[in-house]
């Protein structure tokens, strides 16, 4: 119930609205599904949330929900229940627990109470007034762990089972077409052995009806099944496409900060050659596999003969095939792999254009595309050549089943009547070629399965990785005042050998402004990374409020926190959306109000288009200072407890830096802003300033008190404020905050903890 609290917390009146939520909230809660109020879109025009809006808020975060209409006669027979949301007239909604279908009573809870309180009997004629008869049913996805699983076969292969139903009628059409595939060969034995044979027109007009009616039922049944293959396909498609997604969201901020995001796309993108192969190549065989399963007892039936020499042929191509596949799918995976490194250097390129075109780095790009292109153009050649030689193996075969059978089963007609009829032989002729593709199709499957394999493992590389799903999913939503405490924390980066942090000890009370400086590669913005969750394998205590980091809800976490840096991607649209940045249920008002406190405003009610002004992608049709208020606004929007400002205002000219330092007091109040900034006279209004060094956070005060007793905060301010020294001494006049702050001693980190770093 904490986190009830915490939401409540952020809600002024509870409204019928807000209690409707809550329920919904708290019967998905029972079920482990963790909701946030703030996570909720309304429908334009609802003026309370509709079983259909309730729902598709659920489905989003991972529930199985289902809104419907029923009856009193049927809701008092449910009997124990996990949480039922019934929807209430006055908009509100009430949490049904339990009935008794023999008193004709259901028991409700109330959504804002705990789940330790008794619910409260209620019979129909009561519920009734109230209860609009729509019910909100929930249960948690049973597919969860899919969510989770690994990319591999077994998991398409799960996939594609899903749609049983569909399978089974295309599977079930399949045999049939198979078996309708037979008529044209019987209809040419029919037609030389009876009909031209013996001068039969009777024969042939039934002939005629027959084939008729067969076309037209083959035409049907063909049209159907393709709409379901393509059902079944664009289902599985959709299914994979967004699991494959979420999964990249999912995965942690340090993976990408690995990775080349042209590899990650690459590899991304090879998901879809594993879908092409199971929605295609292996669908159409399995079909074609029962061509083979209809056509072979009748050809055994129209000569035993030829029907053993079709087999042996189409198992030689087979043969053939099969042994050729170790090389064959060796150099295709060779030539996977250098396509996905082509596409690399293509995303580099196109991403870094802007580095790429004002360093006149063309010929180096070009040179380096050639090179990779050079490396496909190798592989590709040398795998169509070797396609070339298995096909050219092959062709005599396939010539023999095409052609040969035919010389071999006009000798037996010739010598052995009996045995075969011309009619019969043409039969024959039509339907062995039927033998070979089936054989040829399922070697060529395990060709391909090698390639797929491939590209499976590639894309397991990035979607198999460890994601956050757990954290972001899981953990406590306690209130958040901002009060941040570091014990003890130590931390190394994965793959690096020196610690990037170091026995950092220090706390800040909430409302702080907190100030983080030192030399370049100290660790501040390692602390901020920490602070985000970015980073979670550190040792020690990292708490905020007295509760451990790690123990927060990685979503709500972030949520919580405002981030600026110092190069702010904003996304193409208006620079209303870039505020709001998608987050539902924030109006005009919102944004004007976040705005004027990040110093925006002004400059955007001189646009044309006011907030309504079109941002291109890389924002370059504003400028950096207008970029980066608009970063503030976005982060403040949603009035978080927390702010992290990392070098928000290092690449801003002088005039834009003044403009939001000017703001920055404004921006503090009521929250605890961490500052990043080399520019120490931008932090001298801080509260407290923590100095790090080598890791280590050696002292932490006001500016004031650091300057005198902080060696390495004086050095650094000194390098950069020479020139007023010169002018005005002593150096704590230089701002009238100061005599403020250093009414406060703050706390020398090092001397106050034992097994703090030294100071330098
Ligand atoms: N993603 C990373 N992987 C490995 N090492 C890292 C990574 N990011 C930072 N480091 C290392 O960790 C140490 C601290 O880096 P951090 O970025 O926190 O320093 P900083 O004080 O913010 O530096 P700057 O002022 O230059 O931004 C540095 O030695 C750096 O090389």
């Amino acid at each position: 119930m904490e986190s009830n609290s915490a939401e409540r917390s952020s809600v002024q009146r509870i409204s019928p609205v807000h209690i409707r939520l809550y329920a919904v909230m708290a019967a998905a809660r029972y079920h482990g599904i963790e909701l946030d109020i703030r996570d909720f879109a309304a429908e334009p025009g609802e003026s309370s949330p509709s079983p259909a809006t309730l729902v598709r808020w659920l489905r989003d975060f991972g529930a199985v929900a289902k809104g419907m209409r029923l009856r009193w006669r049927y809701l008092v027979k449910l009997g124990y229940t996990p949480p039922v949301v019934l929807l209430f007239r006055d908009g509100s909604a009430g949490l049904l627990v339990r009935t008794d279908p023999e008193k004709g009573i259901v028991w409700l809870r109330d959504p804002l109470k705990g789940e330790g309180e008794p619910p409260v009997p209620i019979d129909e004629l009561r519920l009734m007034q109230l209860w609009t008869g729509d019910i909100v049913l929930i249960k948690r996805r049973s597919d969860e762990s899919e969510a989770d699983a690994n990319f591999d076969f077994h998991w398409f292969a799960k996939m594609v089972l899903r749609e049983k139903q569909g399978l089974r009628d295309i599977v079930f059409s399949s045999m049939i077409l198979s078996v309708l595939g037979l008529f044209p060969a019987m209809i040419v034995m029919q037609v030389v052995d009876r009909v031209v044979n013996y001068h039969s027109m009777a024969t042939l007009v039934s002939l005629t009806g027959f084939v008729v009616i067969l076309s037209l039922y083959e035409v049907l049944l063909t049209y159907a099944r393709q709409e379901l293959t393509l059902v079944v396909t664009t289902r599985l498609d959709a299914r994979i496409s967004l699991h494959a997604f979420n999964r990249l969201l999912a995965l942690p901020l340090e993976f990408y900060e690995r990775q080349q995001a042209g590899e990650v796309l690459g590899r991304f993108n090879s998901i879809f050659k594993v879908r092409d192969f199971m929605t295609g190549q292996v669908l159409n065989t399995l079909l074609d596999m029962f061509m083979l399963l209809v056509v072979m007892p009748v050809l055994f039936y129209m000569s035993s003969t030829l029907a053993w020499l079709t087999l042996v042929s189409a198992g030689a191509i087979g043969l053939i095939v099969v042994i050729m596949l170790p090389v064959v799918s060796r150099v295709a995976g060779k030539m996977v792999r250098a396509e996905m490194q082509r596409g690399a250097t293509l995303y580099e390129t196109v991403a870094g254009i802007r580095t790429v075109k004002t360093l006149a780095l063309e010929n180096t790009r070009r040179a380096e595309w050639d090179n990779r292109t050079a490396v496909v153009i190798h592989w590709r050649l040398a795998s169509q050549r070797l396609a070339n030689w298995v096909s050219t193996m092959v062709q005599p075969l396939n010539m023999f089943i095409n052609r040969g059978i035919i010389l071999v089963g006009a000798y037996l007609v010739l010598t052995d009547s009996s045995s075969m009829q011309g009619g019969a032989l043409m039969a024959f002729m039509m339907l062995g070629g039927r033998v070979a593709s089936p054989l040829v199709s399922l070697a060529k499957i395990m060709e391909s399965l090698n390639e797929v394999t491939v590209s499976l493992g590639e894309a397991g590389e990035v979607l198999n990785q460890p994601t956050e799903t757990y954290a972001l999913t899981h953990g406590m939503r306690p209130p958040i005042k901002g009060a941040l405490s570091f014990s003890n924390i130590n931390f190394t980066y994965p793959g690096a050998s020196t610690r990037a942090l170091s026995e950092v000890n220090f706390d800040i009370p909430a409302g702080t402004m907190l100030g983080l400086v030192g030399r370049s590669g100290s660790g501040k913005s390692t602390i901020t990374r920490l602070l985000q969750g970015v980073s979670r394998d550190y040792q020690g205590y990292l708490r905020l409020d007295g509760v451990d980091l790690r123990e927060i809800n990685l979503h709500y976490l972030r949520r919580s926190f405002g981030v600026v840096l110092q190069d702010n991607f904003l996304f193409r649209g208006t620079i209303h959306d870039n505020i709001t940045a998608g987050r539902p249920g924030l109006t005009l008002d919102d944004v004007i109000r976040a705005a004027r406190l990040a110093g925006a405003e002004e400059f955007i009610e001189r646009m044309p288009a006011g907030y309504e002004t079109w941002i291109e992608e890389g924002s370059t049709n504003i400028s950096g200072g207008q970029r980066q208020r608009l970063a503030i606004a976005r982060a403040v929007i949603s009035d978080p407890k927390l702010m992290i400002l990392d070098e928000a205002t290092s690449a801003l000219d002088p005039e834009s830096e003044a403009l939001v330092n000017a703001n920055l007091k404004n921006l503090a109040k009521g929250r605890t802003m961490v500052i990043v900034s080399h520019r120490l006279s931008s932090l001298v209004d801080c509260d407290q300033i923590a100095v790090m060094e080598q890791g280590r956070a050696i002292d932490i005060a006001p500016h004031t008190v650091l300057l005198e007793r902080c060696d390495v905060y004086r050095t650094l301010w000194l390098q950069q404020n020479r020139h007023l020294e010169q002018t005005a001494q002593p150096p704590q006049a230089l701002n009238s905050t100061d005599a403020r702050s250093s009414g406060d001693p703050g706390q020398k980190v090092e001397q106050e903890r034992p097994g703090g770093g030294g100071q330098n």
